[in-house]
Order: C-alpha cells, then sequence, then structure tokens
C-alpha cells in the first residue's frame, strides 16, 4: 500500500472496496458527492477485507493505540485495533466524552468544529494510528493529530479508507503530520 493508494498487488482490494462505495450526489448539500460507505460494512466480505488491511497498518507502522475519529472512524477503527491487539480510542464531537478533556478546533469549509479526546486516553510512550473513512479538507484529521500531540503521545499515522483527491486535504495535513505518513487504501 503506497501513500497515495493501492499498488498493483492491492487491486483486488481496492476494486473490492470501491464496488461497495456508493456516490450520492448533492448529498448533505448541492454540489457534493457523498461516498457512502454503509454498502461496503453491510457486506461481510469486504468489512472483513477492510478490517484486515487496516490492522496491518497498525502493526506495519507499530502502533500502541489507534485513535478513531467519530463517526464513520469508529466504525472502521474499532475492528481494526481489537484484530491488532491494541486499544481504541475515541476522538469525539465536542461535548459527548465525560472525562478530563483536551480539545481541538478546526476550520471547516464555513465555519470552525471542536473535536475532544479524554486527555489521559494516551500519552508518551504512545505511537497512534489516526483511522478514519474519508479524507476531505483534512481539518478533521489534522485537528486529531494535534490532539494527540498535545496529550504527549507520537503519532504513527493517518490511514483513510478514501481520500478525495481533489480536495487539498493531503496538503492541509502534511505541515501536521511532519514526518509521519498519510496512508489512503483508494485515491478518487
Ligand atoms: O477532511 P474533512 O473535511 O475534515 O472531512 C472528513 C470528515 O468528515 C466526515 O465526518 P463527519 O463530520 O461528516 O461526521 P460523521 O462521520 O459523524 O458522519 C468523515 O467521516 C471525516 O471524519
Ligand atoms: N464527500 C464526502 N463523502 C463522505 N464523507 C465525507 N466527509 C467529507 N466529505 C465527504
Amino acid at each position: 500500500m503506497s501513500a497515495t493508494g493501492v499498488g498493483p498487488a492491492d487491486e483486488k482490494l481496492r476494486d473490492l472496496l470501491l464496488g461497495h462505495i456508493h456516490d450520492v450526489p448533492d448529498y448533505p448539500k448541492p454540489g457534493v458527492m457523498f461516498k457512502d460507505i454503509t454498502p461496503l460494512l453491510a457486506d461481510a466480505t469486504a468489512f472483513a477485507a477492510l478490517t484486515d488491511a487496516l490492522a496491518e497498518a497498525c502493526r506495519r507502522h507499530g502502533a500502541t493505540k489507534v485513535v478513531g475519529l467519530e463517526a464513520r472512524g469508529f466504525i472502521l477503527g474499532a475492528p481494526a485495533a481489537v484484530r491488532a491487539g491494541v486499544g481504541f480510542v475515541p476522538v469525539r464531537k465536542a461535548g459527548k466524552l465525560p472525562g478530563a478533556t483536551l480539545a481541538q478546533a478546526y476550520e471547516l469549509e464555513y465555519g470552525t468544529a471542536e473535536i475532544e479526546m479524554h486527555a489521559d486516553a494516551v500519552g508518551p510512550g504512545d505511537r497512534v494510528l489516526v483511522i478514519d473513512d474519508v479524507l476531505a479538507t483534512g481539518g478533521t484529521a489534522e485537528a486529531s493529530v494535534r490532539l494527540i500531540r498535545r496529550a504527549g503521545a507520537e503519532v504513527a499515522g493517518v490511514v483513510v479508507l478514501m481520500e478525495l483527491g481533489f480536495l487539498p486535504g493531503r496538503e492541509r495535513l502534511s505541515g501536521a503530520l511532519e514526518e509521519a505518513p498519510l496512508e489512503a487504501l483508494i485515491t478518487v
């Protein structure tokens, strides 16, 4: 798997995954092509193959924890963490976590948003892999990287199922990632 997509050896995986992601035009707003992963989740073979690929990335990057980004990052990240034998940490939209949190605001296309993580969920000695379904503008992933670093942990990388290559998410994230890799199983 390369940083920008899957290599020739992974064409079968790419086709399996892509074949179960549906394009929904004009959702949630006119002009947006929404990438719906629910058909992939509903297919046991495709979901298992995705989980295997994400768990393999955890092992390859020496991750000690997986951070999943609410909400679809939970669905992908949690089974991958279990399969890789590491713990799972949810990064949630603001106001949903009961303990002491670190918060990070970030810019959306229009306006701002805020995500939170329990302050003690990761720390020095942890290598954290961020998992999400889609990298679009990169704002959510970038904010999660900042949260993990502020908690004192190392960022092992960011792995997404799908990168929207026509948006500048990779560029936006690269500054925050420094040397850590961004991997996309599929780039469209
Ligand atoms: O790269 P960005 O521009 O930040 O966009 C990507 C994020 O947007 C989506 O989440 P959304 O906030 O729609 O939440 P959901 O998973 O709860 O539907 C997606 O699951 C990513 O987390
Ligand atoms: N086009 C898109 N499809 C699915 N999830 C997204 N998150 C941000 N942009 C998205």
